[in-house]
């Protein structure tokens, strides 16, 4: 698949975290009422983001009809959103906390409203505060991805990050 990211060829390496989720368990929940990841979201994604081994991460959503873009297919905004999410969870499995300052997508295929997407990202490493991460979507065979990903994630403090506007935060 094509795209124009480089990484940088330095990167850290990072290691997995003592109390990271097991291969194959669910990490855990991000926040309840997220876009990407809440079950207490009406209209979300709904993603379930499983740890993988090593630093990878894995997830699946069924492209429903409210994702609709092109007629047929996914809109492209909402699979840049479960990207993010995808890849915005996976530091977790090093115990880092972040939010996305990059994120490219590459559309290599139509993806039909009804198929079910699997998506796979990975940790490369990291540059002071910056974790860069790539993934792919396929539909079944992972050598033959529909999309990719690249984007750059910083570590954060969490409750300094989030003060000015937590509470704003909407409960459901
Ligand atoms: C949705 C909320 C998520 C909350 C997560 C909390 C818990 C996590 C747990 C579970 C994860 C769940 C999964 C979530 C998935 C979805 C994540 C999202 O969609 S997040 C929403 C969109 N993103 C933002 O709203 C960030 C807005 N940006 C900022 O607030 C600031 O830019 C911030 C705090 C990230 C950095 O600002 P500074 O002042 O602290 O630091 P400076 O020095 O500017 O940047 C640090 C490094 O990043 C580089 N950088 C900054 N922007 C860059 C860019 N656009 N591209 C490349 N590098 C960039 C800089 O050059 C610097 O790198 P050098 O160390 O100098 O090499």
């Amino acid at each position: 698949m094509k795209h124009a990211f480089v990484p940088p060829a330095d990167l850290e390496p990072l290691t997995r975290h003592p109390k990271a989720a097991a291969p194959g368990r669910h990490i855990a929940l991000h926040h309840s009422t997220c876009f990407g990841c809440g079950d207490d979201v009406p209209l979300g994604l709904h993603l379930k983001v499983m740890a993988g081994e090593g630093l990878t991460v894995d997830a699946q959503m069924p492209v429903q009809d409210w994702m609709q873009g092109g007629p047929g297919v996914i809109h492209g905004g909402v699979l840049s959103a479960a990207f993010d999410e995808v890849m915005g969870t996976s530091p977790l499995l090093v115990g880092a906390p972040v939010v996305t300052v990059h994120l490219e997508v590459d559309f290599a295929k139509p993806i039909p409203l009804g198929s079910d997407l699997q998506f796979h990202a990975r940790i490369l490493g990291s540059e002071r505060r910056k974790i860069y991460i790539d993934a792919i979507a396929h539909l079944g065979d992972p050598n033959a991805p529909v999309a990719g990903a690249h984007s750059v994630f910083v570590v954060i403090d969490v409750e300094k990050h989030f003060a000015e506007h937590f509470d704003k935060r909407v409960v459901l």
